[in-house]
């Protein structure tokens, strides 16, 4: 991505609009086997403005993906509301996409298949949901690859796939869960200057997990950081005002980068040492 391209992107109007999603004191607990209650999260108070990007980072375990789960509605809290422009969430968010570390696509249908399902299970003809899906596959960089079966395609193409299954139904929310982690290096960087490119074009919120600092830094507007569970709760909130549109390959090279990567680090390096401390009691 040149850092001479210019692009309109919408700006969060942090303080007029209803938040996309706010988390408003939420717990979660889970019960053990053994019947005792497990806090993952506690009190969690998280907003995320319109066009948003927000990463959260925190040691393994502490709740990053649960957080993710109660906001794409797989679970409800135990405490607290989960709340969709102002309103309670029930059940399955409906404005929100979800890409995992793990593969979306279906073994058994093609790449145009594959991205078209999310327009044809709204009831799209067959037809236009080809068109956009053509399109999207073009974005992401799969022209030519449309009849090939997810088999036929390197875990970076697959990973290409699964944002333009997620992208072509245009969510407001788009929740990503370690989605780049299993890949190389490079094939990573790529995917994430891609993912910033389309982000950049549209008014998605986004909300980010990872296990890596300085991929959270490079992506995001806001760097939430968990504590050590159990009882997550949240122990810092970093606004990146590093300069967009961004090449995550070289933004790491940004003397602000590296001034806010010490920043959380220091937070977050306490953080996994509790939890390493507290694994090694268990
Ligand atoms: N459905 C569930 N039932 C019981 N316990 C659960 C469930 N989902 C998550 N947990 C527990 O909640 C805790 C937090 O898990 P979660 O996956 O949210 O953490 P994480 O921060 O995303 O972890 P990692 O960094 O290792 O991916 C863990 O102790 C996990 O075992």
């Amino acid at each position: 991505m040149s850092s001479s391209r210019e692009f309109v992107r919408y700006e969060p109007a942090r303080t007029v609009q209803t938040p996309v999603i706010e988390l408003i004191g939420v717990t979660k607990e889970f019960v053990k086997p053994t019947g005792e209650i497990h806090t993952v999260l506690s009190n969690i108070h998280l907003k995320v403005e319109k066009g948003e990007f927000v990463s959260i980072v925190g040691p393994t375990g502490c709740g990053k993906s649960t957080t993710l789960n109660l906001i794409a509605g797989f679970e409800p809290p135990s405490e607290g509301k989960v709340q969709i422009h102002g309103e309670p969430l029930q059940g399955i968010n409906p404005r929100a996409a979800c890409v995992f570390q793990t593969e979306n696509a279906f073994p058994w249908k093609t790449v145009i298949d594959n991205v078209s399902l999310g327009l044809r299970l709204r009831g799209e003809n067959k037809g236009d949901a080809y068109e956009k899906a053509r399109t999207w596959i073009q974005r992401v960089g799969l022209k030519g690859f449309e009849n090939h079966y997810p088999h036929q395609l390197s875990g970076g193409m697959r990973k290409r796939v699964a944002l333009a299954q997620c992208l072509i139904v245009q969510p407001e929310i788009l929740l990503m869960d370690e989605s780049f982690s299993a890949l190389d290096v490079h094939t990573r960087a790529l995917m994430e200057n891609e993912l910033l490119t389309i982000w950049e074009e549209t008014s998605s919120s986004v909300v980010f997990i990872t296990h890596d600092l300085e991929e959270a830094i490079a992506l995001s507007d806001r760097v939430i950081v968990l504590t050590a569970g159990p009882g997550a709760t949240i122990k810092g909130d970093y606004p990146i005002h590093l300069p967009r549109p961004r090449n995550v390959s070289e933004i790491r090279f940004d003397p602000e980068f590296m001034k806010l990567h010490e920043q959380i680090w220091n937070d977050l390096r306490d953080e996994v040492m509790i939890s390493y401390a507290n694994a090694n009691r268990t």
